[in-house]
């Protein structure tokens, strides 16, 4: 009884597959808003992977083929793993819809990124498919492989584009699993690679929840199972909390119960900390939900709760048939039969406020999934015969992005809620069918349903645990010490998997450094006086300044040049600036005097940002340079430079543009001996047998540029650092951004 759980928890195949519509496998659309957002929320960490991803989908758009990746993201519960999936899967989806197939055959309907789950509540958490529903797998995944037989063609024409796999709750994704999908996209892609060819995100903790039954979890090495996991996959680690980031004595509480082995003791002042989580049963608030080890307690809970709270609810009896041995008809039987475990329950005690589970996959996309919480909102009776009986549960669902698409279909209706009808099912008893709606009491649910779940408060009892991991993934769900009740408190309930600390070891660990190259430089040098000069095209200052202020590297600017800052006027607004900087500015409007046409262009501009310890006079008119976008920044200290920002727009001809630009570069060699940088978007790309005229010209003044590597999405290489005493410079190259067609470029003096 208390290994009691789920055989294969959440396993439904999508619902629609049996009518043979294909699954529109899309997630649903997000503001640009709301997206920019959560890339803005990127710690250094979940930075660098997304980059890292960001630039692998640009380098094959660019048609560079680089290798396919295979990543395992890991980290404790409520680093953010999720959130990173997210992010990735919105920019690595815009991404490809630039690859050349895809625009050639104008359809973009078809994913390139897949985002998948075991459960199907943990798919809803990242608006992804479960694998079951997503590749048609069979519900017994014993060797030897079953094909998809007559489904190859359509699973081919679905997946036809797609390039990242994601798997978040890796955890619990068993080897055979595993290795299924591996078979399924080496049958799909009709090739022997490793997953047919495509990249693997998998992203998951060891230390939560294992594979259902008696299963290993992948990292585990086992001889006579299939191993695609140690061979391929490397690892990155989250290690910065982010659920608990308002209550860090509790987050670093979570990163010790984590590892805890179950021989293992506590320190006096985490078993202090704990004891303030410790309640009486009698004294748990009782609408928070209860966690629970086992079914059998949550079941439990669940009718004590219902009947405490509610008087008058109804019994929602299941509707048995049973077929006639002689007439061959489905007779209905006078009362249910009794369930057994993981079938639609033989009642419910239903009435308005009650909570429940919805039980099956009804709708994966839509969340309304097993797993998914809410209240009975509306009984919807109909009397047939003198016969009254429950038509309709209506809905309010906890997660109001649930449901979203069975609203709409619903035109017209009143209420926020979504409807539910009795579904049909073989019971495991000879011959018997049952109709009932797939919901359960929910005021508690098991700890394997609320894995990958954030929650400001919940009751967790230990008593039955009966796993590794187990009270962890419990503890953890909480966004503060002060929302978690703990009810049978044990500390010996409270350990990790003995098995995967050595196996976490034999990880190879992916090597992220490169990707943003001037936050390791920062991090990892200890010269002392680096001096680092930015340029980024941001395509817009007042919309990107959030951007820029969140970016991990473009803070780390001593100076930062920006050009097409789009401003007019002249006023320094406080929307633009950045704490510890001074800004000087130039817009457009003032660049151009025998080109009025250009001046009142829209875009363009540039600003230069100096760091407050930076001793800088700025220089804004120079005698004969009367047609240029550019700044330029005399610096005394802490380094001596002259450092200017240019803007040369695409439409200002190389003809008019050369002179004033030659003329900039004489000036401040007479005024100046200080070693000069001159860093813009010259809109003269440096990649391929092109004339570049710009080049040549800086060059014939004894200027060596920089930049070596493309930085525009169109691998393009438009935005260059000149520098006349080249050996004052001693790193430079292109960092990432999200929010604009160019990439910042750097250099450090
Ligand atoms: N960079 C971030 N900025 C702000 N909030 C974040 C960030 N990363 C994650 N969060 C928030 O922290 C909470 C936990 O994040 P998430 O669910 O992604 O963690 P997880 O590592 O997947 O957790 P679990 O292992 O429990 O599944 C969520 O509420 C999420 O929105």
């Amino acid at each position: 009884m208390e290994h009691e759980q789920d055989e294969v928890p959440e396993y439904q195949p999508n619902p629609k597959e049996r009518g043979g519509v294909v699954p529109s496998i899309e997630p649903p659309k997000v503001s640009r808003e709301y997206v920019q957002k959560l890339y803005q929320s990127l710690n250094e960490t979940q930075a660098s992977i997304f980059y890292s991803v960001r630039q692998w989908c640009l380098q094959r758009v660019w048609g560079q083929n680089p290798q396919p990746f295979h990543y395992f993201v890991s980290g404790g519960a409520g680093c953010g793993k999720s959130h990173v999936i997210k992010c990735i899967y919105e920019e690595a989806t815009r991404i490809f819809r630039q690859l050349p197939k895809l625009r050639e055959e104008h359809d973009i309907s078809m994913p390139t990124v897949l985002l998948t789950a075991f459960t199907g509540t943990a798919a809803f958490n990242i608006s992804g498919q479960t694998l079951h529903s997503l590749l048609k797998l069979p519900r017994s995944l014993k060797p030897p492989y079953q094909g998809l037989g007559n489904s190859l063609d359509e699973m081919r024409a679905t997946l036809s584009n797609v390039e990242i796999l994601i798997i978040d709750e890796v955890s619990m994704v068993s080897k055979r699993l595993f290795a299924y999908v591996n078979w399924r996209f080496q049958q799909i892609k009709g090739n022997k690679k490793p997953f047919g060819g495509i990249s693997v995100l998998a992203v998951g903790d060891f230390y939560q929840l294992r594979p259902v039954g008696k299963a290993k979890p992948l990292c585990v090495y086992e001889e006579d199972e299939e191993d695609f996991w140690k061979e391929h996959f490397k690892m990155i680690t989250l290690t910065e909390i982010m659920r608990q980031k308002e209550d860090l004595a509790f987050a670093h509480l979570l990163n010790r119960i984590r590892v805890k082995q179950k021989t293992e003791s506590f320190s006096e002042s985490d078993k202090t900390l704990l004891a303030s989580a410790v309640t009486e049963s009698k004294d748990c608030p009782t609408d928070v939900i209860y966690i629970f080890a086992t079914n059998k307690e949550v079941d439990c809970h669940n009718s004590k709760t219902v009947r405490a709270l509610h008087k008058d609810f109804v019994n929602i009896d299941a509707e048995d048939y049973l077929q006639d041995s002689r007439t061959g008809k489905m007779k209905k039987l006078g009362a249910p039969t009794k369930s057994k475990k993981g079938e639609l329950v033989q009642t419910i005690e239903a009435a308005e406020g009650v909570r429940v589970m919805v039980t099956r996959n009804i709708d994966v996309e839509d969340g309304i999934v097993n797993g998914t919480f809410g209240k009975i909102a509306n009984i919807v009776t109909e009397t047939k015969a003198g016969e009254t009986r429950v038509q309709k549960l209506g809905l309010q669902l906890d997660n109001p992005k649930a449901g979203q698409k069975q609203r709409q279909n619903q035109q017209g209706a009143s209420d926020s809620l979504i409807y539910i009808e009795r579904l049909e099912e073989s019971l495991s008893k000879k011959g018997v069918v049952r109709r009932q709606f797939p919901l359960k009491l929910a005021f508690a649910c098991t700890s394997h349903k609320v894995q990958g779940m954030t929650l400001q408060s919940a009751v967790v009892s230990l008593k039955r645990v009966f796993e590794p991991g187990m009270a962890y993934v419990a503890l953890s769900r909480t966004t503060s010490l002060g929302g978690l009740h703990i009810t049978d408190f044990a500390e010996n309930k409270i350990y990790a998997d003995s098995e995967i600390a050595a196996a976490m070891q034999t990880i190879t660990t992916a090597s992220l450094s490169g990707v943003m190259p001037l936050l390791k430089h920062v991090r990892e040098t200890d010269l002392v006086e680096m001096f680092k000069i930015v340029h980024h095209n941001t395509e817009g200052l007042t919309t990107h300044i959030d951007d820029i202020k969140c970016h991990h590297e473009l803070r780390l600017a001593d100076v930062l040049c920006l050009t097409e800052t789009h401003l007019s006027g002249s006023i320094v607004t406080d929307s633009i600036a950045l704490e510890g900087y001074r800004v000087f500015l130039r817009n457009r409007h003032l660049c151009y005097m025998r080109f009025p046409e250009l001046a009142k262009k829209e875009g363009g501009g540039v600003a230069i940002y100096c760091k407050s310890h930076v001793h800088a006079e700025v220089f804004q008119h120079i005698p004969n340079v009367t047609d240029l976008e550019f700044l330029v920044v005399k610096i005394e200290a802490p380094v001596k430079l002259m450092i200017a920002a240019i803007y040369r727009p695409p439409v200002y001809s190389i003809k008019n543009f050369l002179p004033n630009m030659e003329r900039l570069l004489d000036y401040l060699r007479v005024v100046c001996p200080h070693p000069i940088i001159v860093c813009g978007d010259f809109n003269e790309n440096h990649l391929g047998n092109i004339k570049k005229p710009v080049l040549e010209m800086f060059q014939s003044k004894g200027y060596m540029q920089l930049i070596t590597a493309a930085t525009t999405e169109k691998n393009t290489l438009l935005d260059h650092i000149y520098v006349c005493q080249p050996n004052v410079c001693f790193q430079s190259g292109v960092l990432q951004t999200y929010y604009s067609y160019h990439n910042p470029i750097y250099c450090i003096v």
